[in-house]
């Protein structure tokens, strides 16, 4: 007999109602086509500026199908964290990984305030364990989170008892949420005093340790550290606080872990450090699944696991969703101001990734992912594992000799991990936890996160987390759902979890960069998503939206020449635009005037203003031309052999940065990135000014440059114009002389290129 409580689905999906917006989409689409046409008829009179522009607009278009695609479909999951009691008789374990590699770059607060917000999370404390891996190998790090646990025991059952909702101490106190809060009782007074003052004074603590680093007192538990090189050290793994009991209360386990790093052997990055992080975990709690943050992405939602485990438990027979994405949200100001665009990662998800989530599922986005341990093990939705040995899950098996055999050609000489992965794969891991005594695996620990453990194992091939691409989420990702998976998108109102964005120039172009290198990196490799639709169960539609992203680098080129056009042809007093007699005119207008209005309205949905969507508009543009043109720039050095990609972390010291006294201004330092973009700005000025003297040559045509290029320069330099303030900006403010020097020579290369063409 069917029971009406346990029945109730623990998620639904609802599909958006979206037809006006697919109808105003198909209208670009047709705008596009009608332009291509145009170009077409009448290309044979204009000769290689014309075959430029009508290469650029078919690219266009092609990016549009490829927008169309991913965004057809937009689903709600929403989930019913309430109903998983009655549903789910004991919740699974779930491990928590944090990674952090750099000190400076990543202040040791921030690393705290993620773990924090992670051992006060709704779940049973015995369920919950924490691995901090860092690839610093900081004893500022390791002696943060050693007095962060020393607070977490205060801090985590005052945010239970008063259900507080941001359970990152600093958020909260900085938020003032307690002010408001509708407890006046003077226990909840006292309380929340006394606990503010404890985090002020690990906060003191923290600092005083950074500044005086150089006088670290490397005895007892901190000897590991002394003289200790970040590059070449052996590995450090650490047990901080392992819970005893198995009460549903209390502090969840925390490990922190630095595993070996040689010169003579790469250490893959986040990659690398995301493999240790499940190898170590493996041997000590190997939970079913796995939470993974980077250090500034602390949980905002303390219900999120809940959540997730609707999505992962709830569906048919749990071999459907392989992980479940939350989209990366930012805290801070950018509501008002974001002049480097982080909103439009927001805008981005909410369309891109909620859409494909409505396809095969989201892409992997590195950080607020749940994993299944199996799936990252390598096994595939019909239970079958990596070559072909079928385990299938959920029955208990006894697995022989000779398989255990082979799973240490693919996971290594560990017999424990061995045992641990074999259990993992026949779905009876629950049976291998022992969640109150994981100091007694230390010493495996240790030995599986060195170096030379992956040799000569799949390590970063097959399993876990996969090496080769800067973009190791989305490769990752990738091979999940080219072996069948689908994965599934979580949005619960109030954001899962709130992360720092890049907030100087120079930060957010080196962070695009590395993406669109990581990304194209992808496309290169045999684990193209071309390659996976054809021999892999990658879904057509999966296909396109992960091109999407993955070309995102090439766009650079059919964007820097479009750009250039307009001044080519002021130069040349040539045109490509139609004239505004012909009626062929309003294409390109009505093109840029409802492409905006959608993405305004897109904008304005996710709750932003029209400030806020102008300088996303204007970001969008720079990064297009110089960030995604430098990695293209990077990925061919790497095609050819000629250097490796590298991971260069975001900074996430905001206290730190200049740009805080005037956050709305773009700010620049000496790098080559900034080269394109300052040679646009002055070009465009350069060739506007020469056509409106006169000093131009004489085009092939009779026709001259005219209001359509007029328009176009003018929205171009409106896009660059912080390039143009850069130019006689002071400090970080400023584009320092030797970009504009080397800018002014382009400059001037293009006009001689351009008076020798015509
Ligand atoms: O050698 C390294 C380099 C980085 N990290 C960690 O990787 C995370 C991401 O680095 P960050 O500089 O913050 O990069 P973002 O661009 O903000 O990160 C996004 O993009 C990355 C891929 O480019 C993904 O790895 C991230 O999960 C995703 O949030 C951080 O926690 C780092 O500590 C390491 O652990 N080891
Ligand atoms: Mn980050």
């Amino acid at each position: 007999m069917a029971n009406p409580i346990t029945d109730l689905p623990l998620y639904e999906r609802i599909p958006r109602k979206n037809k006006l917006k697919r109808a105003t989409e198909l209208v670009i689409l047709f705008l596009l086509v009608s332009l291509l046409i145009y170009r077409l008829r009448l290309i044979h009179a204009h000769g290689f500026v014309w075959l430029l522009a009508f290469f650029c607009e078919s690219w266009f278009t092609f990016i549009w199908i490829l927008v169309m695609n991913a965004k057809w479909h937009l689903f709600d999951n929403i989930t019913h964290p309430d109903r998983l009691k009655t549903r789910i008789h004991e919740l699974p374990p779930v491990d928590l990984f944090v990674t952090t590699a750099d000190p400076v770059l990543e202040p040791p607060i921030i690393t705290v305030n993620t773990v924090l917000s992670l051992l006060a999370l709704d779940y049973p404390a015995n369920k919950l364990a924490c691995y901090v891996s860092d690839d610093g190998a900081s004893p500022i790090i390791f002696y943060s989170l050693v007095e962060a646990i020393k607070f977490a025991k205060l801090w985590i059952p005052f945010c239970k008892k008063y259900n507080i909702q941001t359970r990152a101490p600093f958020r909260y106190f900085s938020n003032k949420e307690f002010e408001t809060s509708s407890d006046v009782s003077s226990k909840f007074q006292n309380d929340i005093l006394h606990v503010k003052e404890e985090y002020a004074q690990l906060c003191r603590k923290i600092e005083a340790a950074e500044k005086h680093s150089d006088q670290f007192e490397f005895s007892k538990e901190f000897s590991a550290f002394s003289k200790l090189d970040r590059r070449n050290h052996q590995s450090i793994v650490k047990v901080i606080w392992e819970k005893k009991d198995d009460l549903a209360d209390g502090v969840p386990h925390l490990v922190y872990v630095a595993r070996e790093k040689r010169p003579q052997y790469p250490h893959h990055y986040k990659a690398g450090a995301m493999n240790a992080l499940a190898r170590v975990s493996g041997v000590m709690t190997n939970s079913r699944f796995m939470l993974n943050v980077d250090c500034d992405m602390f949980a905002n939602n303390a219900q999120v696991v809940l959540h997730a485990m609707c999505l992962l438990l709830g569906s048919e027979n749990e071999r459907e969703i392989a992980y479940v994405q939350c989209p990366q949200h930012f805290y801070g100001d950018i509501k008002d101001d974001d002049p480097f665009g982080a909103s439009s990662l927001k805008v981005l998800q909410e369309y891109i990734t909620r859409g494909v989530g409505g396809i095969q599922g989201p892409f992997y986005g590195g950080s607020g992912c749940f994993h299944r341990r199996d799936v990252i093990y390598g096994l595939s939705p019909n239970g079958a594992m990596i070559e072909g040995k079928k385990y299938l899950g959920n029955e208990m098996q006894v697995i022989g000799m000779q398989e255990k055999e082979g799973l240490k050609e693919k996971f290594g000489c560990s017999t424990e991990l061995v045992n641990s992965a074999s259990q993992t794969l026949l779905g009876s891991h629950e049976k291998l936890n022992c969640p109150n005594d994981i100091s007694r695996s230390l010493t495996i620990a240790t030995h599986v996160a060195d170096c030379i453990y992956e040799s000569d194992t799949l390590w970063g091939k097959k399993i876990g987390w996969l090496y080769g691409s800067t973009a190791e989420d989305v490769l990752t990702g990738l091979q999940i759902h080219a072996s069948g998976w689908r994965s599934a998108y979580l949005t619960p109102r109030r954001s899962a979890f709130l992360g720092c964005a890049a907030f100087t120039g120079p930060a957010v172009m080196t962070q695009q960069k590395r993406w669109a290198t990581g990304l194209l990196e992808i496309l290169f490799s045999k684990n193209s998503p071309i390659i996976a639709t054809i021999k892999g169960n990658l879904k057509f539609r999966q296909c396109l939206s992960y091109l999407y992203i993955n070309i995102w680098a090439l766009r650079s080129i059919p964007e820097l020449s479009y750009v250039v056009l307009p001044a080519y042809c002021f130069l040349t007093n040539t045109y490509i635009f139609p004239k505004v007699s012909e009626n062929a005119f309003w294409i390109p207008i009505s093109l840029v005037v409802i492409y905006n209005l959608i993405s305004l309205s897109e904008y304005f949905h996710c709750g932003f203003s029209v400030k806020v969507w102008w300088n996303n508009q204007r970001m969008s543009r720079i990064t297009a031309t110089t960030a995604w043109l430098f990695g293209v720039l990077s990925v061919l050095l790497k095609l050819l052999r000629l250097s490796d990609t590298v991971f260069e972390i975001t900074s996430k010291d905001q206290g730190g940065d200049v740009t805080h006294t005037n956050p709305g201004q773009f700010t620049f330092d000496d790098s080559p990135i900034f080269i394109p973009g300052t040679a646009i700005v002055l070009m465009h000025i350069t060739a506007l000014v020469m056509w409106l003297l006169g000093i131009h040559s004489q085009g092939q045509s009779a026709l001259g440059a005219g209001l359509g290029e007029v328009i176009c320069s003018s929205l171009v330099l409106l896009n660059f114009l912080s390039f143009l303030k850069g130019c006689f900006g002071k400090g970080s403010y400023g584009i320092p002389l030797s970009t504009i020097s080397k800018s002014v020579a382009l400059v001037g290369f293009f006009i001689y290129f351009c008076r020798r063409a015509s």
